[in-house]
């Protein structure tokens, strides 16, 4: 049976499956069940585990997707399989032929993919886009996002809409050309483009004609000459939609190159939220967190819609180390509150202005020093954030958000650099530090109305897991020591863990099988901070790589 518009728009309220990334478009990652619950959680133990093999073991950050019998999970190097989600047998496995010459800036990992009607569809590391048979595993499309060659890939799992598949890109350390995309799911074909760099032009595509169809913004306004090309805003965590106010709320990451000294200005769209308009692909409202960002504050971090009062809100905590409550209706700035401990590059956000008051803590400019290195600064967060791409929840029973976070700071320096097509284009350098002997991570649960942090689960290593809460009052996340754990949503006591043999940096779900509720997640130790974790990786260095995918339930014996 194929998977519907309506179906995947109900996802958070069906039970007996998992349609989307984020356990349904508004990605809360809250579950209606509450057969597991604070009483009984003690008592979960694996129903099956799959591995993914014995090669290939690196970063597994994918959500499994649940559906008519079968899990769909995706693994690193661009691998996915159907699983039969009774028993754990292998269904059928893809693998795209990835060429030589990927650049994935950050591990070569995959968050997950889409359903849609009788199709699997998942973005690969060489920038491709391909829609697979779910019965079969056999391709029905596949598309080119763009050039892997310019140093475009593809890690998150894509967002579906109204029949549509929609999606960004990765490369905000290549000098590509961020945007947001829609093609029709059924075959791949363009809809509409929507570059996140002030002054590109946007196109639309009707029985297969691409027409204009207006600049992002206004062209010279907030780059310098023709920077704008290669300005980076890479949308590579993908995007939430909400129903309610037919919103796509997409982030655009840090503006290319890194060294802010040769780009003057507030380089719009980067290090913004943006709302776009899903018929037409117009910016409907667009908040930029980290103005003329010098520090790789990204600012992909989702936008996660909530009501609150009867307001309808969108929450978004940044790598830079606020919390941001908008309206998501108009992107007016409600709150703004540091999450993390440490945030010395700004004291706060004005709320007259919605600009952050800075601290002076921008590396210096290379062109001014002799040699080639310019003033190195001592910034918290690293640019690696108070959070990563690694999804919060929210439970509306508790009206928190329980957000995967991590204390860390960074010297960083700039340098000068050239854009060539398919190089690196940071014009910086960095060294990661811990600010603590006994914890960098933290699950915070954050109160979305004050921005008080309610409770905090310390962890040793930094956090790279999603969380997901349930109606049972349970919060999931992973860590990189290997557990999957449960805490109480309203206290944050650990109520269960459970030892996966590799770091755990993927997102956990949960649904309802023959009257059983499940929660799965997967293992496999990597993502960013291995590479570019400086002194963290150092200390972490001891972690398992891995590869397989876990699924708990509570045994019938131990039902209360
Ligand atoms: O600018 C980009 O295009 C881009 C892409 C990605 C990615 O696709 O995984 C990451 C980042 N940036 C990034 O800045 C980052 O910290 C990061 C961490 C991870 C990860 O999976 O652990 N990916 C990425």
């Amino acid at each position: 049976a194929g998977v519907s518009w309506e179906q995947i728009k109900n996802d958070q309220q069906s039970t007996d499956n998992v349609l989307h990334v984020g356990m349904g478009t508004q990605m809360q990652r809250f579950s209606p069940l509450d057969k597991i619950n604070t009483d009984n959680v003690e008592h979960l133990y694996p129903a099956w585990a799959f591995s993914f093999g014995g090669e290939k073991q690196r970063g597994q950050e994918s959500q499994p997707l649940v559906h008519d019998g079968k899990m769909f999970v995706t693994g690193s190097y661009s691998r996915a399989w159907a699983i039969d989600v009774k028993t754990g047998e292998e269904i059928w496995q893809y693998e795209q032929r990835l060429p030589d010459g990927i650049m994935p800036c950050c591990d070569v990992v995959n968050r997950g993919g889409a359903l849609y009607g009788d199709l699997f569809i998942f973005g690969t590391l060489d920038a491709k886009l391909v829609a697979l048979d779910q019965e079969t595993g056999d391709v029905v499309w596949s598309e080119t996002m763009a050039d892997y060659k310019e140093g475009y890939s593809y890690t998150a799992a894509p967002l579906i809409v109204n029949d549509m598949v929609v999606t960004g890109v990765s490369g905000g350390e290549f000098g590509v050309l961020g945007r947001v995309e829609a093609r029709d799911a059924k075959t791949g074909e363009m809809l509409w483009s929507r570059p996140t760099v002030e002054g590109n032009m946007g196109y639309v595509w009707k029985d297969g004609e691409k027409t204009e169809n207006g600049i992002s913004g206004t062209r010279g306004e907030t780059w310098p000459g023709d920077m704008y090309k290669r300005g980076g805003a890479a949308t590579w965590l993908g995007g939430t939609y909400d129903p309610e106010t037919d919103l796509i709320y997409f982030g655009a990451g840090n503006p290319s190159p890194w060294n802010s000294h040769m780009r003057p200005g507030d380089n719009l769209f980067s290090s913004s939220m943006l709302a776009i308009e899903p018929e037409t692909g117009k910016i409907a409202w667009h908040y930029q967190k980290t103005p003329h960002d010098a520090w790789d504050y990204d600012g992909t971090n989702m936008c996660i819609p909530f009501d609150s009062d009867g307001e309808k809100y969108c929450a978004s905590a940044d790598r830079n180390g606020f919390f941001y409550v908008l309206d998501r209706t108009n992107g007016d700035l409600e709150s703004a509150t540091k999450f993390v401990n440490e945030v010395n590059w700004a004291e706060k956000v004005d709320m007259e202005t919605g600009r952050p008051v800075e601290t002076g803590k921008r590396p210096g400019d290379p062109s001014e020093t002799e040699g080639s290195k310019g003033e190195s600064v001592f910034v918290t967060p690293s640019f690696l954030g108070a959070k990563n791409w690694m999804p919060m929840s929210y439970n509306p029973n508790t009206g928190l958000f329980y957000v995967p976070t991590n204390e860390w700071g960074m010297d960083i320096w700039n340098e000068p650099i050239t854009y060539k097509a398919g190089a690196a284009y940071l014009g910086a350098g960095f060294n990661i530090q811990p600010l603590n002997e006994d914890y960098i991570g933290a699950v915070r649960a954050i109160d979305p109305k004050t921005g008080e942090i309610k409770w905090e689960a310390k962890n040793n290593a930094p956090l790279w897991s999603g969380t997901m809460t349930t109606a049972g009052g349970l919060v999931f996340y992973g860590t990189p020591e290997g557990y999957l754990k449960a805490l109480d949503a309203e206290t944050g006591e650990e109520l269960w863990k459970f030892q996966t043999g590799s770091g755990v940096v993927g997102q956990p779900i949960t649904w309802e099988m023959d009257g059983d509720q499940y929660v799965s997640v997967t293992s496999g130790w990597g993502g960013a901070v291995p590479l570019w974790g400086g002194e963290v990786a150092k200390r972490v260095k001891f972690l398992n790589q891995g590869g397989s995918v876990w699924v708990f339930k509570i045994p019938d014996g131990l039902k209360q």
